[in-house]
């Protein structure tokens, strides 16, 4: 009965998952090169500018991480990419040709960025898989996606995220019962569900001890390649055993771009953010 008044409860919250509905019109990103661009970006809230001329490329299979002082812009950079903000000014694409502006929230989502919040949301309720199956890209409502039985295909993907997420020994178990990095994970592992090219992923370490600090490294780092990943992330240390290549925003703009190493030597990165 309980887990009737979840699916319910999942049902009010299935604009969530009208976002993976598939759109014919949307073409599938394939190129290399940059994936994502921005250029010339300009975003003001009440006269105040949040995200000042803001130019960035990343190119597709790398993992980026986006550091940057408390109110740098990177949320709403993030929230400009996904579609959840428009920018005043400025081009955002996706690929060679796609322009994100001209695009919803769900279509942006369906047509490949995949985007993790800091709070996990996982439906504790529900054991792993099923949090994933909810997941899984289609256009079935959320009641006859737990009706329909997954093809054999779906059930192989299943069990390849489980295991990219190192959640293959607990499938079966109340997701409620995860630790947080476990659910950490278990996001990420429904983002994969989708299918996403971009994953877009905010602060993963927080809250998160040493030993699922680095397990988080090593799932980060395995996902890039296949995808491209976009870290925004305030924790130091993480963020040097991840990065290779890293962005630093102050005041809506780019500050410095490079390794880690060079930010790291920057002046003017040391001023505003290293040295606080
Ligand atoms: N909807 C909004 N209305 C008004 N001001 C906003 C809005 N969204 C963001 N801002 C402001 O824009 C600036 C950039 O905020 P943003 O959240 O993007 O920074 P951030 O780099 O993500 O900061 P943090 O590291 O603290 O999360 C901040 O000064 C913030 O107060």
């Amino acid at each position: 009965m309980k887990q009737l008044d979840t699916l319910r409860e999942t049902m009010r919250r299935d604009e969530v998952f009208s976002f993976v509905k598939p759109d014919a019109n949307i073409q599938p990103i394939t190129d290399r090169g940059v994936i994502l661009s921005l250029e010339g970006v300009n975003k003001s809230f009440d006269g105040f500018k949040a995200i000042n001329d803001l130019n960035m490329a990343i190119d597709a299979g790398e993992l980026r991480c986006i550091i940057g002082p408390n109110g740098a812009g990177k949320t709403t950079m993030m929230d400009i990419i996904t579609g959840k903000t428009v920018p005043d000014t400025g081009r955002v694409r996706f690929g060679q040709t796609m322009n994100l502006l001209g695009m919803s929230e769900p279509e942006i989502a369906q047509a490949g960025i995949g985007r993790k919040f800091q709070k996990p949301t996982v439906f504790e309720a529900l054991t792993v898989a099923e949090n994933l199956e909810l997941a899984m890209q289609g256009d079935k409502s959320v009641w006859s996606t737990f009706r329909a039985k997954l093809s054999g295909s779906q059930q192989d993907y299943l069990g390849e995220v489980l295991e990219t997420i190192g959640l293959q020994d607990g499938a079966k178990g109340r997701s409620g019962s995860l630790s947080h990095g476990q659910k950490q994970w278990l996001e990420i592992g429904m983002l994969l569900m989708q299918r996403p090219h971009v994953l877009l992923v905010d602060e993963p370490a927080a809250g998160m001890t040493h030993q699922e600090m680095d397990k988080t490294t090593e799932l980060l780092t395995s996902l890039a390649g296949d995808h491209t990943v976009v870290v925004v992330e305030h924790d130091m240390d993480f963020v040097r055993s991840i990065a290779q290549r890293v962005t630093v925003l102050h005041q809506g703009h780019v500050l410095a771009e490079g390794s880690m190493d060079d930010v790291q030597q920057d002046q003017r990165v040391i001023e505003v953010y290293l040295g606080e």
